[in-house]
């Protein structure tokens, strides 16, 4: 469970989001919307403790978010940020990247799995061989989220996931994460047909 408690959240002087407050119970999948600028991403951030509240908590299965426990806690998180500024060159170095890192070596996927999954999403696994300046936007968004639901973490958060996808793969994903038992999912989004399929709407400018 990720619960919000009056949570206010200030850059400077600028204070982005005044006293909001939500829970997402295990499976929830929920909507941050509003328009550019009312603190989607910030949201996020603050789950992954790139921010940290200005007054109010963040807990996450019962541990309050802090700059102790937020290792641990973002074991338990995949994040698809909305920009990847990764200095890669290949579409397979893009898509194996999270499973880079020491904590995630042991969740390499089969190939078996990655061919499931890349169908599900409309790719064709030729891709991987490919370098990053042959395959368009959408492509790239599949890709990457390919990989971080690969990682099967029980949250997943995902920053305006569909921005660059056209209408059948938009589908195709909103049906996958729909799927989703168990996992939590918190994805900012511009996107009407993925707010009217999430089970919440949290809107920032109401
Ligand atoms: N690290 C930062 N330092 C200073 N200001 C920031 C920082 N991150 C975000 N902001 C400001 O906080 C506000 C909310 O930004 P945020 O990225 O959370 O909005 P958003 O709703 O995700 O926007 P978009 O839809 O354009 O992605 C903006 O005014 C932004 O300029």
């Amino acid at each position: 469970m990720i619960q919000f408690e009056n949570l206010s959240v200030s850059y400077g002087d600028e204070r982005v989001i005044s006293n909001l407050s939500f829970i997402a119970r295990k499976g929830d999948k929920v909507a941050l919307s509003g328009p550019s600028g009312s603190g989607k991403s910030s949201i996020l951030n603050l789950l992954m403790g790139f921010v940290y509240p200005f007054t109010g908590n963040v807990t996450v299965n019962g541990a309050v978010l802090n700059e102790q426990n937020i290792n641990a806690i973002r074991q338990q998180i995949s994040w698809l940020p909305q920009e990847l500024s990764l200095k890669i060159d290949t579409v397979e170095e893009l898509f194996y990247y999270p499973f880079t890192f020491k904590a995630n070596r042991h969740l390499k996927p089969s190939s078996a799995e990655v061919k499931k999954l890349f169908d599900e999403l409309l790719l064709d696994v030729s891709l991987l061989k490919k370098s990053l300046s042959e395959i368009s936007g959408g492509q790239k968004q599949r890709v990457a989220l390919a990989s971080v639901l690969l990682l099967k973490k029980e949250i997943l958060l995902l920053d305006e996931p569909t921005s660059a996808l056209d209408a059948e793969s938009r589908t195709a994903i909103i049906n996958l994460i729909k799927r989703l038992d168990g996992v939590t999912v918190i994805a900012s989004s511009h996107d009407e047909e993925w707010l009217a399929a999430m089970d919440t709407v949290i809107n920032l400018k109401a």
